[in-house]
C-alpha cells in the first residue's frame, strides 16, 4: 500500500469553548479555547485508507494556521507514502525549507505548527500501512539532524544499539503497568480554591501521586494554592508549577524562591521560551533551592532545544508532539535529551496531544533512555471522548495503544458539530451572544 498516492488533503478549523469554564488557563493564556488544525490525507486506496493528523492551538489564530498548511498542501497531494518514507528526511526539508516559504519560518511559528500537522498526519498514515502501533522510525533515515553536527547528534543513533538490550522486557512492563503521568487537570489558574479542594481530592482517590498548578499571575493567590495543594497532597506526593512565561529573569527567581518552601520538583516556563541565557539563570539560581528547570510546549525547533542542553539551562525536556516538526524533529530532541543525560517530560494535554506524545515517550523509554528515572508524562482530562483511539490511563499510567496509527483521528461528529465558525456548538453560542 506504499506505492498508494495521497491524492487530498483537507484541514479544518475545529475548536472547542474551554474558556467558559476557565479549561485550561495560565498566567499567560487566561481565556483558551482549545483547538486543532485538523488535517486529513485522502489516498488513491481503494481501502479508503486515510492519514489524520493535527496541531494543537488555543482558539483565536487558528485559522491562520489553516492557511498555512494550505500552502504547504501542495507538496504533499500527488506523492506516494513510498517516495515520502523512503527518503523521509528529504521530505522533512522539502516542506521545512520550501525557497520561498522558509522565508515566512524558518522552522518556527505558524508554518512550523502547519508543518506539524501535515507531518502528524503522514506517520499517521504510515503507520495504518504497517499496521503499527507505535512507529519504529529510527529504522529509515527520519530524524532531521540538519545544524547538529556540532554535537554529533547523528552518532547519537549508536545509543539506540546500547538501549537494545532490555528493549522486550521494557515493552512488556509498558504494556503491563504503563507510563508514569502527572495531572494538570486539578488546578488551572481560572479554578477556584473549592474546585482545586475538589479536583485534587478527586484524584487522588483515583492514583494520581503528580500535581502541577498554575502560578505566576499574583504572588500572594500562588502561596495560597500551593499551599492547599501541598497540604491535599502531602510531603510525599509530587509538585510542579507553572508560570507561563510570565517573569522576567530576576523575577522568577524571586517569586520562585518564595514558593520553595512547597517543594516544587521544578518550575515551568519561568520566563520568555526563547532566552536559553535567561533560563540558565534561573537554573543555576535555583539549584541549590532543589527546584529544577522545565521547558519546551514552545521551544520551537530542535536547534532551540540544542541550546538550551549545551548551556545547561533546563533539567526537564519537554517535548511537544505539534510545536516542532511532528515526529522527525522530536527524535532528534529525543535522541540530544539521552545524550546530555537530561529526562525528558512531554507537555501534553490540550487537544489530541495526550493522544499523540504517548507514543514518543513510550519510544523514548523502550528505545533510547531505558529509565523512568524522573521521567514522567503531563496528562489532562479534557476532550478525549472527541478521538476515536481516546488515550487510556489506568492509575495514573498511559496504557499503550492498541489500534494502528498515530492516534489522532477525531470523531466526524465531533468535528462537524465544533467546525468554527459555522458548527452548532458555534453557532448557539454566537445566538446566546446576541441574546
Ligand atoms: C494554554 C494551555 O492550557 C497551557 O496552559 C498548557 O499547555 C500548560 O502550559 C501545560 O503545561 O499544560
Ligand atoms: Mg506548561
Amino acid at each position: 500500500m506504499q506505492e498508494n498516492k495521497i491524492i487530498k488533503l483537507t484541514v479544518r478549523d475545529v475548536r472547542f469553548p474551554t474558556s467558559l469554564e476557565q479549561h485550561g488557563s495560565d498566567a499567560m493564556h487566561t481565556d483558551p479555547d482549545y483547538s486543532v488544525a485538523y488535517v486529513v490525507l485522502e489516498t488513491d486506496s481503494d481501502a479508503a485508507l486515510k492519514g489524520y493528523g493535527l496541531t494543537f492551538t488555543v482558539g483565536r489564530g487558528t485559522e491562520i494556521v489553516v492557511c498555512a498548511v494550505k500552502a504547504l498542501s501542495t507538496l504533499v497531494v500527488g506523492k506516494t507514502l513510498k517516495e515520502i518514507v523512503s527518503d523521509f528526511r528529504g521530505f522533512y526539508r522539502l516542506l521545512s525549507s520550501d525557497g520561498q516559504m522558509r522565508w515566512v519560518g524558518p522552522e518556527k511559528g505558524v508554518i512550523q505548527l502547519a508543518t506539524a500537522a501535515i507531518l502528524n498526519a503522514v506517520w499517521d498514515l504510515w503507520a495504518r500501512v504497517e499496521g503499527k502501533v507505535r512507529n519504529k522510525p529510527l529504522k529509515t533515515n527520519t530524524f532531521e539532524c540538519a545544524y547538529m553536527i556540532a554535537i554529533k547528534i547523528q552518532n547519537e543513533a549508536i545509543l539506540l544499539k546500547v538501549a537494545k538490550k532490555g528493549q522486550k522486557n521494557r515493552e512488556e512492563q509498558m504494556l503491563k503497568e504503563g507510563y508514569p503521568a502527572y495531572t494538570t487537570s486539578c488546578a488551572w489558574l481560572g479554578y477556584t480554591d473549592q474546585q482545586l479542594t475538589q479536583l485534587c481530592s478527586e484524584a487522588l482517590a483515583q492514583g494520581w501521586t503528580k500535581f502541577k498548578v498554575k502560578v505566576g499571575a499574583d504572588l500572594q493567590d500562588d502561596i495560597r494554592r500551593c499551599s492547599l495543594i501541598r497540604k491535599l497532597i502531602g510531603p510525599n506526593n509530587t509538585l510542579m508549577i507553572d508560570a507561563n512565561q510570565r517573569w522576567d529573569v530576576n523575577e522568577a527567581i524571586t517569586w520562585v524562591t518564595k514558593l520553595a518552601e512547597f517543594h516544587p520538583l521544578w518550575i515551568e516556563e519561568p520566563t520568555c521560551p526563547d532566552d536559553v541565557l535567561g533560563h540558565a539563570s534561573i537554573s543555576k539560581a535555583l539549584a541549590p533551592l532543589g527546584i529544577g528547570v522545565a521547558t519546551g510546549e514552545q521551544c520551537h525547533n530542535r536547534v532551540m532545544f540544542k541550546q538550551f542542553l549545551q548551556a545547561a539551562a533546563l533539567q526537564f525536556v519537554q517535548i511537544d508532539s505539534c510545536r516542532v516538526g511532528s515526529v522527525n524533529e522530536n527524535l532528534a530532541i529525543i535522541l540530544m535529551a539521552a545524550k546530555f543525560n537530561v529526562p525528558v517530560c512531554p507537555h501534553a494535554g490540550g487537544v489530541g496531544l495526550c493522544e499523540l506524545v504517548q507514543h514518543l515517550i513510550l519510544f523514548d523509554y523502550i528505545s533510547v533512555s531505558a529509565s523512568l528515572n524522573n521521567r514522567m508524562c503531563e496528562y489532562v482530562d479534557h476532550l478525549h471522548e472527541h478521538f476515536k483511539s481516546p488515550t487510556i490511563i489506568r492509575n495514573a499510567h498511559y496504557i499503550p495503544p492498541k489500534d494502528p496509527g498515530y492516534s489522532c483521528e477525531m470523531l466526524e461528529e465531533s468535528v462537524q458539530k465544533h467546525q468554527y465558525p459555522d458548527g452548532e456548538v458555534w453557532r448557539a453560542i454566537e445566538q446566546q451572544g446576541k441574546q
